[in-house]
């Protein structure tokens, strides 16, 4: 499915109007069917647009925040992409949204994946919305290149929900939703700033291994179009 690049001047540029999309889409998910579903991404891109998006004015208690991945570490760990959420995402008016953790109090990360998988297949197919981040290494999710599992990972076959990944590049072990669960999205949206990331951009969008760099699985394989936000 084509992409399309969305460029903006500045990052707080992106910020406002990426979180206006997202806004006017979970509204109109709401609208719809009475509830509305967001997917979203960790790492250091996302937080001015966490806390743009938590301004807005939408009827949040309907909508349900789960994440695309994470690290296989407590929600009190720097690292953890659900502190992220709850610094800059769940706060003002999104606060009455409900979060679903992928994280899970056990001893071992299968046991968390499968548990999170059941605890959210409470949440209606396909996401309204999703939004990806893209490492320098052309990770996206936690699809890393040299990955133990990117092979199911990014496997259109494999069913929906939530599998591990260790990874050189990876840090701690991940749980990552799969492929078949994200590339479907009613808005799939890649958000990537800086001029580095154009050239990783640049790279994935050229010939090569999905292996090299996952983030093709979802240039070259999502049935929905990718919509690329991008700031210097
Ligand atoms: O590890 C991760 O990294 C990517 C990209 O992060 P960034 O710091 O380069 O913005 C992110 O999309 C993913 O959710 C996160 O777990």
């Amino acid at each position: 499915m084509a992409s399309t690049l969305h460029s903006f001047a500045s990052a707080a540029d992106l910020a406002g109007s990426l979180a206006d999309k997202v806004a006017d889409t979970l509204s109109a998910a709401i609208a719809a069917r009475g509830t509305a579903s967001i997917a979203v991404s960790g790492g250091s891109t996302p937080k001015a647009f966490f806390q743009a998006l938590s301004t807005r004015d939408i009827a949040w208690e309907k909508v349900t925040i789960t994440l695309v991945d994470e690290r296989f570490v407590p929600a009190d760990n720097p690292r953890s992409n659900h502190l992220l959420v709850d610094a800059n995402l769940l706060q003002n008016k999104a606060k009455a949204a409900r979060f679903l953790p992928l994280y899970q109090d056990v001893a071992s990360v299968e046991e968390a994946a499968r548990l999170a998988t059941e605890k959210t297949k409470a949440i209606s197919s396909p996401f309204d919305i999703v939004i990806l981040g893209m490492g320098g290494d052309g990770h996206t999710a936690s699809f890393f290149p040299g990955g133990s599992n990117l092979a199911k990972a990014i496997d259109a076959s494999t069913p929906r929900g939530i599998i591990t990944m260790e990874a050189e590049g990876a840090g701690e072990p991940r749980l990552t939703f799969t492929f078949s669960s994200l590339e479907d999205a009613a808005l799939l949206v890649l958000h990537i700033e800086g001029e580095g990331k154009k050239d990783v951009l640049a790279k994935a969008e050229g010939s090569g291994d999905e292996a090299e760099m996952p983030i093709r699985a979802v240039l070259r394989r999502a049935t929905s179009p990718v919509e690329i936000y991008w700031a210097p």
